[in-house]
Protein backbone atom coordinates (compact mmCIF):
# COMPACT_ATOMS: atom_id res chain seq x y z
CA UNK A 1 0.00 0.00 0.00
CA UNK A 2 1.33 3.37 -0.99
CA UNK A 3 0.14 6.30 1.81
CA UNK A 4 0.73 9.67 1.49
CA UNK A 5 1.23 12.40 4.14
CA UNK A 6 0.77 16.03 4.11
CA UNK A 7 0.91 18.96 6.16
CA UNK A 8 -2.23 21.51 5.57
CA UNK A 9 -2.93 25.06 7.22
CA UNK A 10 -1.29 26.74 10.35
CA UNK A 11 2.23 24.84 10.68
CA UNK A 12 2.54 23.70 14.01
CA UNK A 13 5.13 22.38 16.53
CA UNK A 14 5.06 18.26 16.50
CA UNK A 15 4.23 17.78 12.91
CA UNK A 16 7.87 16.67 12.52
CA UNK A 17 7.93 14.01 14.74
CA UNK A 18 4.62 12.73 12.86
CA UNK A 19 6.18 12.75 9.93
CA UNK A 20 9.59 10.83 11.04
CA UNK A 21 6.60 8.39 13.45
CA UNK A 22 4.84 8.28 10.18
CA UNK A 23 7.80 7.06 8.14
CA UNK A 24 8.70 4.52 10.17
CA UNK A 25 5.56 2.94 11.26
CA UNK A 26 5.03 2.50 7.28
CA UNK A 27 8.17 0.78 7.08
CA UNK A 28 7.42 -1.76 10.02
CA UNK A 29 3.53 -2.53 8.06
CA UNK A 30 5.17 -2.78 4.84
CA UNK A 31 3.52 0.08 3.23
CA UNK A 32 5.43 2.95 1.11
CA UNK A 33 5.62 6.00 2.66
CA UNK A 34 5.18 9.12 0.48
CA UNK A 35 5.47 12.61 1.25
CA UNK A 36 3.14 15.91 -0.29
CA UNK A 37 4.95 18.64 -0.11
CA UNK A 38 3.16 22.02 0.39
CA UNK A 39 0.08 21.03 1.90
CA UNK A 40 -2.64 21.14 -0.81
CA UNK A 41 -1.00 23.23 -2.99
CA UNK A 42 1.86 21.12 -3.65
CA UNK A 43 -0.87 18.18 -4.03
CA UNK A 44 -2.18 20.47 -7.11
CA UNK A 45 0.80 20.72 -8.40
CA UNK A 46 1.94 17.19 -8.03
CA UNK A 47 4.62 17.20 -5.70
CA UNK A 48 4.94 13.94 -4.42
CA UNK A 49 7.71 11.85 -4.06
CA UNK A 50 8.64 8.34 -2.06
CA UNK A 51 9.93 8.98 1.77
CA UNK A 52 12.84 7.17 3.39
CA UNK A 53 14.18 6.79 6.64
CA UNK A 54 16.96 9.60 5.57
CA UNK A 55 14.50 12.14 5.03
CA UNK A 56 13.21 11.90 8.69
CA UNK A 57 16.81 11.70 10.82
CA UNK A 58 16.79 14.08 13.67
CA UNK A 59 13.78 15.92 12.74
CA UNK A 60 11.97 14.86 16.05
CA UNK A 61 13.05 17.81 18.00
CA UNK A 62 12.21 20.80 15.37
CA UNK A 63 9.69 22.96 14.80
CA UNK A 64 7.46 23.27 11.84
CA UNK A 65 7.03 20.59 8.91
CA UNK A 66 10.28 19.35 6.74
CA UNK A 67 7.47 18.85 3.90
CA UNK A 68 5.95 22.32 4.32
CA UNK A 69 2.43 23.79 4.44
CA UNK A 70 0.15 25.80 2.67
CA UNK A 71 -3.72 27.88 2.74
CA UNK A 72 -4.42 27.13 -0.89
CA UNK A 73 -6.97 29.62 -2.44
CA UNK A 74 -7.44 26.98 -5.72
CA UNK A 75 -8.81 24.09 -3.78
CA UNK A 76 -11.62 25.16 -3.60
CA UNK A 77 -12.59 25.25 -7.12
CA UNK A 78 -13.11 21.60 -8.33
CA UNK A 79 -11.43 21.23 -11.31
CA UNK A 80 -8.00 21.90 -9.34
CA UNK A 81 -8.94 19.09 -6.78
CA UNK A 82 -9.62 17.02 -9.69
CA UNK A 83 -5.94 17.88 -10.89
CA UNK A 84 -4.76 16.62 -7.03
CA UNK A 85 -6.74 13.60 -7.99
CA UNK A 86 -5.35 12.51 -10.69
CA UNK A 87 -1.59 13.11 -9.55
CA UNK A 88 -2.56 10.81 -6.39
CA UNK A 89 -3.59 8.66 -9.00
CA UNK A 90 -0.22 8.87 -11.33
CA UNK A 91 1.49 8.41 -8.04
CA UNK A 92 -0.54 5.67 -7.47
CA UNK A 93 -1.10 6.84 -3.70
CA UNK A 94 -3.58 4.55 -1.94
CA UNK A 95 -4.30 5.91 0.80
CA UNK A 96 -3.36 9.83 2.66
CA UNK A 97 -2.96 10.82 6.04
CA UNK A 98 -3.21 14.78 6.42
CA UNK A 99 -2.30 16.59 9.90
CA UNK A 100 -4.27 19.95 9.45
CA UNK A 101 -6.64 22.22 11.17
CA UNK A 102 -10.79 22.61 10.88
CA UNK A 103 -10.15 24.24 7.29
CA UNK A 104 -7.87 20.93 6.27
CA UNK A 105 -10.78 18.91 7.28
CA UNK A 106 -13.34 20.97 5.39
CA UNK A 107 -11.09 20.44 2.38
CA UNK A 108 -11.25 16.73 2.89
CA UNK A 109 -14.34 16.55 3.18
CA UNK A 110 -15.22 18.12 -0.25
CA UNK A 111 -12.18 16.03 -1.73
CA UNK A 112 -13.69 12.82 -0.43
CA UNK A 113 -17.31 13.13 -1.48
CA UNK A 114 -15.80 13.68 -4.93
CA UNK A 115 -12.92 10.92 -5.41
CA UNK A 116 -13.34 8.88 -2.52
CA UNK A 117 -10.09 8.50 -1.90
CA UNK A 118 -9.09 6.50 1.81
CA UNK A 119 -7.45 9.05 4.30
CA UNK A 120 -6.84 9.41 7.84
CA UNK A 121 -6.90 12.73 9.22
CA UNK A 122 -4.86 13.88 12.55
CA UNK A 123 -5.65 17.00 14.47
CA UNK A 124 -2.80 19.47 14.06
CA UNK A 125 -3.41 23.40 14.59
CA UNK A 126 -1.94 25.66 17.65
CA UNK A 127 -5.48 26.76 18.05
CA UNK A 128 -6.97 23.26 19.17
CA UNK A 129 -10.32 24.18 17.85
CA UNK A 130 -11.43 20.93 16.75
CA UNK A 131 -14.47 19.31 17.79
CA UNK A 132 -15.47 16.17 19.78
CA UNK A 133 -11.76 16.42 20.36
CA UNK A 134 -9.55 17.90 23.25
CA UNK A 135 -6.30 18.21 21.90
CA UNK A 136 -4.55 19.15 18.44
CA UNK A 137 -0.52 18.66 17.58
CA UNK A 138 1.40 21.97 18.55
CA UNK A 139 -1.46 23.36 21.25
CA UNK A 140 0.84 22.51 24.11
CA UNK A 141 4.09 23.68 22.48
CA UNK A 142 2.36 26.68 21.61
CA UNK A 143 0.99 27.15 25.07
CA UNK A 144 4.79 26.63 26.73
CA UNK A 145 5.56 29.56 24.54
CA UNK A 146 3.36 32.14 25.69
CA UNK A 147 3.76 30.81 28.91
CA UNK A 148 7.13 31.83 28.87
CA UNK A 149 6.71 35.22 26.80
CA UNK A 150 4.37 36.08 29.97
CA UNK A 151 6.53 35.14 32.35
CA UNK A 152 9.03 37.43 30.97
CA UNK A 153 6.46 40.27 30.27
CA UNK A 154 5.62 40.72 34.01
CA UNK A 155 9.17 40.96 35.08
CA UNK A 156 9.25 44.24 32.95
CA UNK A 157 5.92 45.19 34.02
CA UNK A 158 6.57 44.27 37.63
CA UNK A 159 8.94 46.83 37.01
CA UNK A 160 7.22 49.51 35.51
CA UNK A 161 4.63 49.22 37.44
CA UNK A 162 2.42 49.08 33.71
CA UNK A 163 -0.77 47.13 32.88
CA UNK A 164 0.18 44.65 29.72
CA UNK A 165 -1.83 43.52 27.23
CA UNK A 166 -1.14 40.32 25.79
CA UNK A 167 -2.69 39.24 22.58
CA UNK A 168 -2.44 35.50 21.84
CA UNK A 169 -3.67 33.82 18.29
CA UNK A 170 -6.26 31.28 17.39
CA UNK A 171 -8.62 32.48 15.38
CA UNK A 172 -12.16 32.86 16.40
CA UNK A 173 -11.20 30.23 19.65
CA UNK A 174 -10.46 31.90 23.00
CA UNK A 175 -8.59 28.32 23.64
CA UNK A 176 -5.11 29.95 23.96
CA UNK A 177 -5.77 32.65 25.63
CA UNK A 178 -8.48 30.81 28.57
CA UNK A 179 -5.90 28.36 29.43
CA UNK A 180 -2.85 31.01 29.14
CA UNK A 181 -4.59 33.50 31.66
CA UNK A 182 -5.18 30.71 34.24
CA UNK A 183 -1.72 29.05 33.50
CA UNK A 184 0.30 32.56 34.20
CA UNK A 185 -2.26 33.79 36.90
CA UNK A 186 -3.79 37.06 34.39
CA UNK A 187 -5.55 39.71 35.75
CA UNK A 188 -7.81 39.62 32.85
CA UNK A 189 -8.63 37.29 30.11
CA UNK A 190 -10.85 38.40 26.80
CA UNK A 191 -12.35 35.65 24.49
CA UNK A 192 -14.78 35.87 21.71
CA UNK A 193 -16.66 32.90 23.34
CA UNK A 194 -17.54 34.85 26.56
CA UNK A 195 -19.59 38.62 26.92
CA UNK A 196 -16.98 40.18 29.30
CA UNK A 197 -17.65 42.97 31.59
CA UNK A 198 -15.32 45.79 31.97
CA UNK A 199 -17.34 47.48 34.34
CA UNK A 200 -17.08 44.34 36.72
CA UNK A 201 -13.34 44.36 36.08
CA UNK A 202 -12.65 48.13 36.72
CA UNK A 203 -14.57 48.20 40.21
CA UNK A 204 -12.25 44.90 41.58
CA UNK A 205 -8.84 46.65 39.83
CA UNK A 206 -9.85 49.72 41.25
CA UNK A 207 -10.39 47.93 44.94
CA UNK A 208 -7.11 45.84 44.28
CA UNK A 209 -4.71 48.81 43.83
CA UNK A 210 -5.98 50.48 47.00
CA UNK A 211 -4.97 47.20 48.36
CA UNK A 212 -1.79 47.16 46.73
CA UNK A 213 -1.87 46.04 43.09
CA UNK A 214 0.56 47.58 40.50
CA UNK A 215 0.81 46.01 37.46
CA UNK A 216 -1.98 43.87 35.38
CA UNK A 217 -1.62 41.27 32.53
CA UNK A 218 -4.23 40.68 30.52
CA UNK A 219 -4.30 38.53 27.98
CA UNK A 220 -6.73 39.18 25.00
CA UNK A 221 -7.75 36.41 22.06
CA UNK A 222 -6.49 37.76 18.46
CA UNK A 223 -10.15 37.08 17.17
CA UNK A 224 -11.99 40.06 19.22
CA UNK A 225 -9.57 42.30 17.90
CA UNK A 226 -9.63 44.77 20.73
CA UNK A 227 -6.33 44.81 22.09
CA UNK A 228 -5.65 49.03 21.55
CA UNK A 229 -9.05 49.11 22.62
CA UNK A 230 -8.21 47.67 26.06
CA UNK A 231 -4.77 49.17 26.27
CA UNK A 232 -6.80 52.75 26.48
CA UNK A 233 -9.12 51.38 28.72
CA UNK A 234 -6.21 50.71 31.22
CA UNK A 235 -4.88 54.58 30.59
CA UNK A 236 -8.31 56.35 30.62
CA UNK A 237 -10.35 53.86 33.42
CA UNK A 238 -7.55 52.50 35.95
CA UNK A 239 -4.96 55.40 35.46
CA UNK A 240 -1.91 52.87 34.21
CA UNK A 241 0.04 53.12 31.49
CA UNK A 242 -0.31 50.37 29.27
CA UNK A 243 1.70 48.37 26.51
CA UNK A 244 0.47 46.12 23.91
CA UNK A 245 2.50 43.14 23.10
CA UNK A 246 1.07 40.77 20.30
CA UNK A 247 2.65 37.59 20.47
CA UNK A 248 2.04 36.70 16.90
CA UNK A 249 4.16 33.79 15.06
CA UNK A 250 6.45 32.43 17.77
CA UNK A 251 3.61 30.88 18.97
CA UNK A 252 3.85 28.86 15.94
CA UNK A 253 7.31 27.59 16.54
CA UNK A 254 9.82 26.08 19.11
CA UNK A 255 10.65 22.66 19.53
CA UNK A 256 7.81 19.97 20.15
CA UNK A 257 7.16 19.46 24.20
CA UNK A 258 7.90 16.09 25.81
CA UNK A 259 3.27 15.89 25.23
CA UNK A 260 3.49 16.66 21.30
CA UNK A 261 6.23 14.22 20.66
CA UNK A 262 4.30 11.38 22.76
CA UNK A 263 1.03 11.84 21.90
CA UNK A 264 1.74 12.58 18.08
CA UNK A 265 3.57 8.97 18.00
CA UNK A 266 0.20 7.52 19.00
CA UNK A 267 -1.86 9.89 16.83
CA UNK A 268 0.47 8.35 13.74
CA UNK A 269 0.42 5.02 14.84
CA UNK A 270 -3.68 4.71 15.80
CA UNK A 271 -4.06 6.34 11.74
CA UNK A 272 -1.81 3.63 10.53
CA UNK A 273 -3.22 0.79 12.60
CA UNK A 274 -6.40 1.85 10.95
CA UNK A 275 -5.87 2.70 7.13
CA UNK A 276 -6.59 -0.43 5.52
CA UNK A 277 -10.31 -1.06 7.81
CA UNK A 278 -11.40 2.07 8.52
CA UNK A 279 -10.64 4.38 5.40
CA UNK A 280 -12.05 7.64 6.00
CA UNK A 281 -11.32 9.00 9.55
CA UNK A 282 -10.36 11.45 11.86
CA UNK A 283 -8.20 10.31 14.84
CA UNK A 284 -9.15 12.12 18.00
CA UNK A 285 -8.00 12.62 21.44
CA UNK A 286 -10.60 12.38 23.81
CA UNK A 287 -10.86 11.72 27.60
CA UNK A 288 -7.37 10.42 27.22
CA UNK A 289 -7.78 7.69 24.73
CA UNK A 290 -7.44 7.81 20.87
CA UNK A 291 -10.83 7.59 19.09
CA UNK A 292 -12.00 7.57 15.82
CA UNK A 293 -14.70 9.66 14.57
CA UNK A 294 -16.73 10.34 11.02
CA UNK A 295 -15.28 13.30 9.39
CA UNK A 296 -18.38 14.15 8.52
CA UNK A 297 -19.49 13.92 12.93
CA UNK A 298 -16.43 16.42 12.71
CA UNK A 299 -17.01 19.01 10.25
CA UNK A 300 -20.65 19.52 10.98
CA UNK A 301 -20.04 19.83 15.04
CA UNK A 302 -19.17 23.15 16.81
CA UNK A 303 -16.07 23.28 19.01
CA UNK A 304 -16.83 24.24 22.34
CA UNK A 305 -14.27 25.70 25.19
CA UNK A 306 -14.26 23.17 28.64
CA UNK A 307 -16.27 24.10 31.13
CA UNK A 308 -14.29 23.48 33.78
CA UNK A 309 -11.29 26.15 32.56
CA UNK A 310 -14.22 28.91 31.98
CA UNK A 311 -14.96 28.46 35.35
CA UNK A 312 -11.56 29.47 36.48
CA UNK A 313 -11.22 32.28 34.39
CA UNK A 314 -15.22 33.99 35.14
CA UNK A 315 -13.56 36.24 37.41
CA UNK A 316 -10.67 37.69 34.98
CA UNK A 317 -13.72 38.15 32.74
CA UNK A 318 -15.73 40.32 34.90
CA UNK A 319 -18.49 37.73 35.37
N1 LIG B 1 -14.82 24.70 2.97
C1 LIG B 1 -13.68 24.38 2.32
N2 LIG B 1 -13.75 23.80 1.09
C2 LIG B 1 -12.62 23.46 0.42
N3 LIG B 1 -11.39 23.70 0.90
C3 LIG B 1 -11.26 24.28 2.10
C4 LIG B 1 -12.40 24.65 2.87
N4 LIG B 1 -11.96 25.21 4.04
C5 LIG B 1 -10.62 25.18 3.98
N5 LIG B 1 -10.17 24.64 2.83
C6 LIG B 1 -8.78 24.45 2.37
O1 LIG B 1 -8.00 24.01 3.47
C7 LIG B 1 -6.86 24.86 3.61
C8 LIG B 1 -6.39 24.84 5.03
O2 LIG B 1 -7.37 25.44 5.86
P1 LIG B 1 -6.95 26.58 6.89
O3 LIG B 1 -8.22 27.07 7.51
O4 LIG B 1 -6.09 27.57 6.21
O5 LIG B 1 -6.01 25.83 7.93
P2 LIG B 1 -6.29 24.76 9.06
O6 LIG B 1 -6.45 23.44 8.41
O7 LIG B 1 -5.07 24.83 9.89
O8 LIG B 1 -7.55 25.20 9.78
C9 LIG B 1 -7.33 26.19 3.06
O9 LIG B 1 -6.26 27.01 2.65
C10 LIG B 1 -8.18 25.75 1.88
O10 LIG B 1 -7.40 25.48 0.75
O1 LIG C 1 0.09 32.33 9.43
P1 LIG C 1 -1.08 33.11 8.98
O2 LIG C 1 -1.54 32.75 7.63
O3 LIG C 1 -0.83 34.58 9.20
O4 LIG C 1 -2.31 32.73 9.90
C1 LIG C 1 -2.44 33.08 11.24
C2 LIG C 1 -3.45 32.16 11.84
O5 LIG C 1 -2.94 30.83 11.84
C3 LIG C 1 -3.00 30.30 13.14
O6 LIG C 1 -1.74 30.50 13.76
C4 LIG C 1 -3.26 28.81 13.09
O7 LIG C 1 -4.50 28.58 12.47
P2 LIG C 1 -4.80 27.30 11.62
O8 LIG C 1 -4.06 26.17 12.26
O9 LIG C 1 -6.29 27.14 11.68
O10 LIG C 1 -4.31 27.52 10.24
C5 LIG C 1 -4.09 31.13 13.84
O11 LIG C 1 -3.99 31.09 15.23
C6 LIG C 1 -3.81 32.48 13.26
O12 LIG C 1 -4.95 33.31 13.30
Amino acid sequence: MNIAILTSGGDSSGMNPAIKKFVECCYEKNYTPYFIYDGLEGMIDGKIKKASYKDVAGIIYRGGTIIRSSRSKRWYEKKYRKIAYENLKNNKIDALIILGGDGSFRALDVFYDEFKIPFMGIPATIDNDIPLNEYTIGVDTALNVIREAVDDIRDTASSFSRAFVIETMGRECGYLALTSAVANGAEMCLIPEVKYNLDNLKKRYLDEIKNGRSYFLAIVAEGLNISYKIKEWFEKEIGFESRVTILGHIQRGGSPTVIERLRTAEFVKTALDNIEKNPDKIVTYYDDKFVLRDLKDIVNSKYELDENMLALAKKLMGI
